[in-house]
C-alpha cells in the first residue's frame, strides 16, 4: 500500500480524496467521530489478547497500574450484535453498539478529557 492508495472521507463517509474506495469500515468510524467529536483517532487492530477477551464476550478489567496509565477502569466489551442488526447494516451497527456501550459504561464523559 503506498500514500496514494489512502481516500480520505469526509464525516458523511463521502470521498473527498483518492481513487480507491474507502475501508468497509468507514461507517462504524465516521459514526464514533459523530458521536464523539473530541477524539483524535481510531485504531483498529486484531491483537491476541484483546481478540481472546472479546471472543470470551468479557471487558478487559483493570488489574494494573499500567492499565490504569491509559484507560480508566474496565474496558468494556461491546455486547454481539444480533440477527437483524446484522442483516440490516452490519458495519454501521457495529459503531452503534460501540457507541452505546461506551455510554452506558459512562466512558463518554472521559473520552472528552484532555489527556
Ligand atoms: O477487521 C476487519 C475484519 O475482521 C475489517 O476491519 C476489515 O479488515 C476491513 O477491511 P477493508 O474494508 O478496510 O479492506
Amino acid at each position: 500500500m503506498k500514500p496514494s492508495d489512502m481516500v480520505v472521507v469526509d464525516l458523511d463517509g463521502k470521498v473527498v480524496e483518492g481513487d480507491m474506495n474507502p475501508s468497509s469500515d468507514t461507517p462504524p468510524h465516521t459514526y464514533l467521530y459523530n458521536h464523539f467529536p473530541n477524539i483524535g483517532g481510531i485504531t483498529h487492530t486484531h491483537s491476541p489478547w484483546g481478540v481472546s477477551f472479546a471472543a470470551a464476550k468479557m471487558d478487559i478489567p483493570a488489574v494494573s497500574t499500567t492499565h490504569a496509565d491509559t484507560f480508566y477502569g474496565d474496558i468494556p466489551c461491546a455486547p454481539a450484535l444480533n440477527e437483524e442488526q446484522i442483516k440490516d447494516a452490519y458495519e454501521l451497527n457495529t459503531g452503534k453498539v460501540i457507541v452505546d456501550e461506551l455510554k452506558n459504561a459512562g466512558l463518554t464523559r472521559m473520552l472528552y478529557q484532555p489527556c
